[in-house]
């Protein structure tokens, strides 16, 4: 079953013939005390050099940081590091996994700008001090893997979703299936300001998930429907301004927000999940929300 899925007439499964992985429980989130945009490597950081604000940056990611907590998920958290901005995004360095017989794993992150390539030694060593087995991709055949920026794993089951086509090149995921012996579906990502699959793919459950689908190709919006019952679609200005889709939803039930995600909100209260709402605006002038700001972990 560990094949490379790009195509919705490859499907030889549904979502409960996938063996059942446990839910995370922990999350790894790094504070940001040297956090700015200094450069520009997605449109949305465009026009924000060194307009962060560093004390109200501060104070949303405690508050984010507080919500995880409150719904239940511990925090592990370890500080950032001068010259390196973005590492609070640090659902980008890396890509966990916990195997069959309880052991976990992560696979190291090929970052695809240069400015962010230093972030991933310092998450590898929090792997290693935490019991960890890593893994790294052969930098010789694959170009570039954001982590679970563009890889997202399927609540509760033994599949991952791999976006491509900005961060990542497709080659990492036929490395990643044979390293985890998991099915991947692979998804292109269309148009650059949803350039990881996190902005654009938010996985809420077994059978829902919450995307945009104008970020995504006739067959990928084809294997998403394919695979979830229910697909809650996201406007553009909700997706773009307010990055609905960088949702995270660790236990299936609770969906921590941007705030003002008004129409999501209401589809999702309608669904049956708890809404939590936080400002994560000083993210947003980097391209990042709740997803990124952290790492699931078992
Ligand atoms: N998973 C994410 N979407 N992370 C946001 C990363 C933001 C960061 N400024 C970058 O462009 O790399």
């Amino acid at each position: 079953m560990a094949q490379l899925i790009t195509a919705a007439d490859q499907l030889d499964f549904g979502i409960d013939d996938i063996p059942s992985m446990p839910l995370p429980t922990k999350v790894l989130m790094v504070r940001p005390l040297h956090y700015t945009v200094d450069y520009v490597i997605n449109p949305h950081m465009a026009d924000q050099v060194g307009k962060v604000d560093t004390i109200q940056a501060h104070n949303e990611w405690e508050l984010v940081r507080n919500l995880f907590d409150q719904i239940g998920i511990e925090v592990r958290i370890i500080e950032d590091q001068d010259g390196l901005p973005d590492m609070v995004f640090c659902a980008n360095q890396s890509l966990p996994y916990i195997d069959k017989e309880g052991n976990r794993h992560a696979i190291m992150s090929i970052m695809h700008a240069d400015q962010r390539k230093k972030e991933v030694p310092y998450i590898e060593q929090w792997y290693r001090q935490n019991g960890y087995e890593v893994h790294f991709l052969d930098e010789n055949k694959i170009e570039d893997f954001e982590g679970c920026g563009d890889a997202i794993w399927h609540t509760g089951r033994r599949l991952l979703w791999g976006g491509y086509g900005f961060r990542s090149s497709h080659k990492a995921y036929e490395a990643i299936c044979e390293t985890f012996e998991v099915p991947v579906i692979t998804l292109e990502l269309v148009d650059e300001s949803f350039y990881h699959l996190d902005t654009c793919f938010c996985v809420l459950d077994e059978h829902t998930a919450l995307i945009y689908p104008d970020a995504f190709t006739e067959e990928g919006l084809n294997l998403i429907h394919n695979l979830f019952d229910e697909v809650i679609e996201a406007s553009k200005y909700e997706a773009v301004e307010l990055f609905a889709c960088n949702a995270s939803c660790p236990d299936g039930r609770n969906v921590i927000i941007q705030q003002g995600c008004t129409d999501v909100n209401k589809k999702l209260r309608d669904a049956g999940f708890a809404v939590h709402e936080v400002s994560t605006y000083e993210f947003l002038k980097s391209g990042g929300s709740v997803f990124c700001m952290k790492m699931l972990l078992w």
